[in-house]
């Protein structure tokens, strides 16, 4: 039986870069964590150690920093086509780049100051061929919760099910989405700042039997707010707040003390995308 070296890429991760731009007293921040990944006719370093076609990881990283200076960072997904097209267009033995960034969000508290802001990351990761550049744009840890308008009832009962229905729950995830574009060139910072008010009021306005049709209404509200969204996957924890039994103390609970439990949690997923345009796995 033969043996072949099948799909490969390298690169570099966790490239942190900081952009400042000084425009007089008046800064602004980019903070990112930018990926590369490099794929093409790299057979020889894998087979024979033949380096002759490989840039060196450390280089991919020099390049993160050079272009943040010489371009600037416009934005994660903007960045992102530039690097994944220089590489593309600089190396002959490179087919194909992915770029992937995170950028970390800064509240301003002055002229050059600033504070972090929560978990919440936007994300950004742009494959590039050589003829075409996609685009897949995100956001994770966005912490949502609503106190009331949520039931879960009317599910399968087994041997096994203890859950109580309930009327009139909590319910809070933590959204991570990302969300494909069908072109490569957009307002990026407009374009995630709509699609994430989108994801929240459909949140807010939703009155929910499951999560899973939050989900659904979440994405279904992205791509009818935004054209530009071809498809869009959301991943959403369910963090459980379980109503605290106080009988024993004499005490009624009437939904207003909880448990916040952070493990194990439910993970409710699902793809929302448009009639007649066909997914795209290979962006993802
Ligand atoms: O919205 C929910 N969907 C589920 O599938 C599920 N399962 C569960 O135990 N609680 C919930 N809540």
């Amino acid at each position: 039986m033969g043996i072949v070296l099948g799909p490969n890429r390298y690169g570099k991760a966790q490239v942190r870069v900081v952009h400042v731009v000084r425009d007089g007293d008046r800064h602004t921040l980019r903070d990112l964590d930018v990926r590369t990944a490099l794929a093409g006719d790299l057979a020889a370093t894998h087979l024979t150690g033949d380096n002759g076609q490989v840039l060196p990881t450390d280089s991919q990283k020099n390049t993160v920093y050079a272009f943040a200076r010489k371009h600037g960072v416009a934005s994660p997904e903007a960045f992102a086509l530039l690097l994944a097209r220089h590489f593309v267009h600089a190396q002959p033995a490179v087919r194909s780049a992915e770029v992937a960034v995170r950028e970390f969000g800064w509240q301003r508290l002055g002229q050059h100051s600033f504070q972090r802001g929560g978990a919440e990351t936007r994300t950004a990761t742009v494959s590039y061929d050589g003829e075409t550049a996609r685009v897949v744009s995100g956001l994770t840890d966005l912490v949502l919760l609503n106190t009331t308008n949520s039931e879960f009832h009317g599910f399968v009962r087994d041997e096994y099910t203890t859950l109580p229905e309930t009327t009139d729950r909590i319910l809070a995830t933590a959204v991570d989405a990302r969300w494909r574009h069908l072109d490569a060139d957009a307002d990026w910072d407009a374009a995630h700042r709509q699609v994430r008010e989108a994801l929240v009021a459909a949140f807010v306005e939703t009155y929910s039997r499951s999560l899973q049709q939050t989900l659904y209404a979440m994405g279904r509200r992205v791509l009818e707010t935004r054209p530009e969204v071809a498809e869009i996957k959301l991943s959403l924890p369910n963090r459980h707040h379980l109503p605290v039994d106080l009988s024993p103390f004499g005490l009624d609970n009437p939904n207003a003390v909880f448990v916040a439990t952070d493990q194990p949690y439910g993970v409710i997923e699902g793809t929302v995308g448009r009639d007649g345009v066909a997914p795209a796995d290979g962006d993802w």
